[in-house]
């Protein structure tokens, strides 16, 4: 009840002071100078039966950092604080900025409650340094401040003066040099000079010292103590025990607990030690004793539960929660109306600032500028390059006993004026070394012809990889031809001397197709030449069924054009969903994400700015790719290209919003890409450009159509093949799955924010 009648008593003082003076706001006055009153007398930070834990409550990770913690820093004061490594005062501060929650008690920090609004906690009433030295390493040490000072609001003369003062008081490196650039200890202290830039009311400041020189941890102590005798409240972590002699309060932080909390001088009183790490020793031998006495103590209960308690620090933890009923309420020390309009004027800032830092960002990282402008640029043209064109210079193995048969051999095939169809008195035609002519005509279609004694010797070429066929033409080709021709009664033996055999190596699908299509594109022409030399009408040669102009495509259709809408799909989802993920990761891993977030830039404000200069690349390599396609490649499109742009733009912002799911998804780069070449294969494989859709079970097809490339996919070739306009189904089916993927990744990632955070 002490500190509620403080109040009373501040607010009579003012009433009195008041009295008499006719104003009509006089209510108002009086609350505004009771709560300046109570601003300074209000602790900076109070932190009451703090409990935290990580892990899972039943498993074995399970640890308990904090443990009915209470500490209580006071304004315009610094408040050192010590304890072992992995004794969790990084948990401690993270708490006090409001970036991870107690499992239970309360933290106060300048009257309001991190994370309130209006409590500028988050924001810009703290400069926090964390352990980590969280700055994008492609900032120059002038960039890492003024990214900070544009977060809160900072004028541009404002930064440049700040700049200056910071650069010589931490003995700063060369403004422009980036921070990839700069030893550990120069980082540190340009993480230092980030804190500082504003001057806020509380500095929250995690081994500001380590790895610097003594001369210069005792300028930065110096100005420490300047600062707070101005009114800044600061905390500060160090290993450095003796450096904390200059403090106001030091808590020593151990079990979760705090063993002591009071100034240097009266620890080394009451543990009548000559030195603070003396004294340190002591408690902490204390402490253990303690612990150990509870624990037979607890055994002897059978209560597991029981949490030990320090005996050392009764008398600095608070006697009851009601000591801290002013703290409680004091929430209305900020005046939230002003609060309100001071974060608003900023927002201009911070976006400006995370704008900024984006560009910088990518600009200067030569692999991430290489992978969003050059990499669809090299794939497309990969693509192009390789894919669709008939294969050339096959080999193929003949054995040709008709030729062979005949003194000159093969030779036979070359001679042009002999005769190879002759018109009889019956007028049936007789045919003479015909073999020769097919075998032009596959020569016409870029086969090379390998000339060998038997098929054996040619079946062992194929077998051994030297040729990808084999050709057997029979040692009376030709006359038996004419019998099959002029007779359609004719003896087995007839008919197969008349026939030509083929073996061929079927390991490669296309190009063992491709063969079988130019051997039955062979034997067209061959039969049509034979038959126009003979007199007779070619079409007699010709299958009887009629394939006329197709109503879409073309009657020898290109493999390129049908893979390049996928193609294009596949290459425009992958690119930002791999930069978005990566980007996010990185952010998130080198602490840049959470110390923005201390100072105050919104998740949102971070979503907002990288949409919008993803966006942006999107556009760029969305044009990027059509136009080498269709003007680079001259793929055809029968549709409009506006269209087909913007399916591919949405097709990218999919692919940016699954980068997000996989930042969101994965702790690590290792993770996100083991998920990312997980996911893309099997989505690739299913989209149809490999195989058709129709081949596939039928549950399969079902789950295929339903992934983000397939109906894309189909609706692009729709629009590229068929000329097909956006209101038809099977355009706009495209779109309605892009747009209904974008929608259910974005509300996973939601979902899962707010479960984590909860
Ligand atoms: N996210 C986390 N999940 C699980 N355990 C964690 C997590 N963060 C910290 N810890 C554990 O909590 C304990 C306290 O960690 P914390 O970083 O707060 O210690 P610290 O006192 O700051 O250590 P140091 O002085 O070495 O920086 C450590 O044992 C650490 O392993």
């Amino acid at each position: 009840m002490k500190r509620s009648s403080e109040m009373e008593r501040m607010y009579k003082e003012v009433k009195l002071s008041l009295f008499g003076r006719c104003h009509e706001n006089a209510r108002e006055l009086i609350n505004s100078q009771v709560s300046n009153k109570l601003k300074m007398a209000t602790p900076a930070v109070v932190v009451e039966r703090a409990c935290k834990f990580y892990g899972n409550k039943n498993g074995n990770d399970y640890k308990a950092v904090l443990q009915n913690l209470d500490m209580i820093v006071e304004r315009g004061s610094i408040y050192g604080l010590l304890g072992a490594s992995g004794c969790g005062k990084t948990t401690l501060l993270s708490c006090i900025v409001g970036r991870r929650h107690l499992d239970s008690g309360d933290i106060w920090v300048l009257g309001g409650k991190p994370g309130e609004k209006g409590s500028g906690v988050p924001g810009p009433r703290v400069g926090y340094m964390p352990q980590d030295i969280a700055l994008v390493a492609e900032f120059s040490v002038r960039d890492a401040l003024y990214y900070f000072g544009r977060i809160y609001g900072m004028s541009a003369q404002q930064l440049s003066q700040r700049f200056d003062f910071l650069s010589s008081l931490l003995e700063l490196p060369p403004a422009e040099r980036f921070i990839k650039q700069l030893s550990g200890g120069q980082q540190r202290r340009v993480s230092l000079a980030a804190a500082l830039v504003h001057d806020p009311e509380l500095l929250i400041l995690d081994e500001p010292t380590v790895g610097l020189d003594p001369m210069l941890r005792e300028k930065i102590w110096d100005y420490l103590s300047e600062v707070a005798s101005r009114g800044t409240s600061v905390i500060i972590t160090t290993h450095y025990i003796d450096e904390t002699k200059q403090a106001n309060t030091i808590g020593l932080l151990r079990d979760g607990q705090l063993l002591a909390q009071d100034s240097p001088s009266e620890i080394l009183r009451r543990f009548d030690s000559t030195t603070l790490e003396e004294a340190f020793l002591k408690m902490a031998l204390i402490q253990n004793e303690s612990n150990r006495t509870n624990r037979r103590r607890s055994t002897l209960t059978s209560s597991p539960d029981v949490i030990p308690e320090s005996s050392i620090a009764d008398d600095s933890r608070f006697q009851s929660t009601e000591e801290f009923n002013v703290v409680t309420s004091s929430r209305d020390v900020l005046t939230k109306k002003d609060n309100a309009l001071d974060l608003k004027s900023k927002r201009k800032g911070r976006y400006k600032a995370v704008f900024i830092k984006s560009i910088q960002q990518f600009a200067r990282h030569p692999g991430g500028l290489m992978f969003s402008i050059l990499f669809p640029m090299l794939q497309v043209m990969a693509f192009f390059s390789a894919v669709g064109r008939d294969p050339k210079g096959l080999h193929v193995a003949v054995v040709n006993e008709e030729a062979a048969s005949l003194p000159l051999g093969i030779d036979m095939c070359k001679m042009d004026n002999l005769t190879r169809v002759a018109i009889n008195e019956e007028h049936i035609c007789d045919y003479y070394m015909l073999s020769c002519w097919f075998v032009d005509e596959m020569e016409n279609r870029d086969l090379v012809v390998n000339y060998i004694n038997s098929t054996e010797e040619a079946k062992t070429a194929v077998a051994n990889r030297h040729t990808y066929g084999a050709v057997y033409f029979p040692l009376n080709f030709s006359s038996s031809l004419s019998l099959r021709v002029a007779d359609g009664y004719v003896e087995d033996d007839v008919a197969n001397d008349s026939t030509i055999t083929v073996w061929l190596d079927m390991t490669d699908h296309q190009i063992s197709h491709f063969l079988k299509r130019t051997f039955l594109k062979s034997y067209e022409s061959f039969t049509q030449r034979t038959m126009r030399a003979c007199g007779m009408n070619e079409d007699i040669a010709k299958l009887p069924v009629r394939i006329k102009t197709p109503i879409f495509g073309e009657l020898e259709p290109e493999m390129v054009a049908y893979m390049a809408p996928g193609v294009m799909i596949t290459i425009i989802y992958f690119l930002p969903a791999i930069v978005t993920s990566t980007l996010m990761i990185s952010d998130r891993l080198e602490g840049v994400w959470e110390r923005s977030a201390v100072a105050g830039v919104q998740p949102k404000e971070m979503l907002h700015v990288h949409i919008t200069l993803q966006s942006f690349v999107i556009v760029l390599q969305t044009i990027e790719m059509m136009v080498l396609a269709f003007l680079g490649y001259n793929l055809p499109s029968k549709g409009s290209l506006v269209t087909c742009g913007l399916l591919l733009f949405l097709q990218g912002i999919g692919g940016m919003c699954y980068g997000f799911l996989l930042s969101v998804l994965c702790s690590s780069f290792t993770v996100a890409f083991f998920i990312a070449t997980g996911s893309f294969y099997p989505m690739i494989l299913l989209c149809g450009i490999l195989w058709p859709l129709e081949g596939m079970p039928t549950a399969l097809r079902y789950i295929a159509l339903s992934l983000p490339f397939t109906m894309p996919s189909m609706s692009l070739r729709e629009l590229m093949m068929k000329g097909s306009s956006i209101t038809e189904y099977n355009v706009y089916i495209g779109f309605g799955i892009s747009i209904a993927w974008i929608a259910l990744i974005l509300a996973i990632c939601f979902l899962r924010l707010k479960f984590k955070k909860s």
